[in-house]
Order: C-alpha cells, then structure tokens, then sequence
C-alpha cells in the first residue's frame, strides 16, 4: 500500500491534485526569474466592510464590486481584486502557518485573496479557473507588537462565536504588508475545501512582526457557535502538500 507520510502525504491531498497548496519553500531550489516585476497594491480603505468569523478563520471582507481595491504587477497577467483577508495561525507559536521556509513554520501567516474580475463575471466562477485568484501570504513572527493589526484585534472579541460578524468600516490592509518587495511564486490552491487549483501564490519573503498578546487573541477565537461546547480556534492551517512538477520563483537574487 502507498506509504503516507503524516506530513506531505496527508488524505487531504485530493485525489489527482497536481498544484495543491500549501507547501514548503526550499529557499536553495527557488529560481530566480529576471521578467517578474514589483507588486503594484493599491488598496481603498473606505472598501472594508466587516469582520466575521466563518468558523475556520475570522475574515475581513472588502467590496469587491468594483476595481477600487486591486493588485497588480508582480507574475499576474493583470489586476486582481481584493474580496478578503484571513489568518492561519497555531495553539503554540512553534508552528501555524500555512507554508514553511526550509521547513520553518511562523506562528500565523496571512492571507490576501483577491480575483481576476478582468476575466471572470464572479468570484465563484474565478475560484475554479486556473488563473482565477491570487493570494498574497505573509508571514507573522513573533516580535514587536504591530499596531495597524491592534486595530483589529480590538474587534476579536466581538467575534468569538462562529458566524458572528461586526461592521468594520475603514481598515487599509497595506498597513500589514513588509517593507521588503521581495516574493516567491508558485501555482496552487485554496488550502480549504474546495481545494480548487486556481491560486497564483504570492509569498513575501520578509515576516511582519507581531507581540505575543496579538497571537494570543487570535487563539482566544472560536471555532464553535454561541451555545456549543467551547472548543478553541488555533492549528486551522493545513497540512504541506507536495511540489509534484512545481519551480517557486523568486523576484529577488
Ligand atoms: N486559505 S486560502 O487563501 O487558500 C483560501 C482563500 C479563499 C477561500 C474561499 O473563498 N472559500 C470560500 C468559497 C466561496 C465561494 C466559492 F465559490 C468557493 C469558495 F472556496 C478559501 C481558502
């Protein structure tokens, strides 16, 4: 029988899945690639709507009906808009993010999802094309507390519950991207179900740094409804699939 290894050889690797995410990032094996450009991010604050937690992550969801909130430039063919931004983090800061670096997991990682609204009439239907969506992964150290993230990890509390949702009105998620432009990219998934292989994966190479309290609200989240046996959000990332035929490239030498 197939021997499956605990960590890249999980269930979750759909059957015939050939760019699933996520993955680990041998820094040594990415290649780097003169033609990416920089990524260009130009994003509206007044965009923000509301915070809500979904029961796998909490989300901050943005009006994507019109090009107000876009990214463009870096491996992307053209501009993509942003719908949401989420986090995956874990019970202890030895590990929970998503992708690793030579094997490293960060504490939490974040995650920028936007869609090719040039191409395609909805989200939905840009979730199961190939060149459909691009999420921008960064990744959360441990360090100094970060003040544009405080903003919104005053508003945890008042989404604890599974399918809770607050109104968040003015938020500029460019306050949570590093200084460094540097990235890798790779062609992948959605790391929940429906696992769809319609992600352009952009990793920025320089973690931003939050303090130990912002990591703990994060894990004072929950994934159950109001009224249910408490159980606590943390370790909602998935397991590491693997590279199959994939090169990562770097925008950076
Ligand atoms: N962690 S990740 O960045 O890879 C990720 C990003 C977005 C989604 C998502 O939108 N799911 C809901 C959803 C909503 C509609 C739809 F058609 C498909 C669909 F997956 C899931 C995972």
């Amino acid at each position: 029988p197939k021997i499956l290894h605990p960590l890249w050889q999980s269930p979750l690797t759909i059957p015939g899945g050939t760019r699933q995410s996520p993955i680990n990032i041998q820094w040594r094996d990415s290649v780097y690639d003169p033609f990416l450009k920089p990524l260009k991010i130009s994003y509206d604050p007044a965009t923000c709507l509301h915070i809500w937690n979904n029961g796998y992550s909490f989300l901050v969801e943005f009006d994507d009906s019109t090009d107000r909130s876009i990214i463009d430039g870096g491996p992307l063919e053209n501009q993509y808009r942003l719908k949401q931004f989420h986090f995956h983090w874990g019970a202890i800061n030895d590990w929970g993010s998503e992708h690793t670096v030579d094997c490293k997991f960060y504490p939490a990682e974040l995650h920028l999802v936007h869609w090719n609204a040039v191409v395609y009439p909805t989200f939905e239907e840009a979730v199961m094309e190939g060149d459909g969506l691009a999420v921008i992964g960064v990744f959360l150290k441990l360090g100094a507390r970060h003040e544009g993230l405080q903003t919104l990890v005053d508003a945890l509390p008042a989404v604890k519950h599974k399918d809770t949702v607050i109104e968040f009105d003015v938020f500029d998620p460019s306050c949570l991207m590093p200084s460094c432009p540097d990235y890798w990219t790779y062609a992948g998934s959605l790391t929940t179900p429906p696992l769809t292989e319609s992600v352009t994966w952009i990793i920025k190479k320089q973690p931003i740094e939050v303090d130990e309290d912002q990591l703990e609200a994060f894990r004072m989240l929950l994934f159950t409804s109001d009224g249910e046996e408490e159980k606590r959000m943390v370790d909602n990332f998935r397991p590491l699939q693997p590279l199959m035929n994939r090169t990562v490239r770097s925008s950076f030498q």
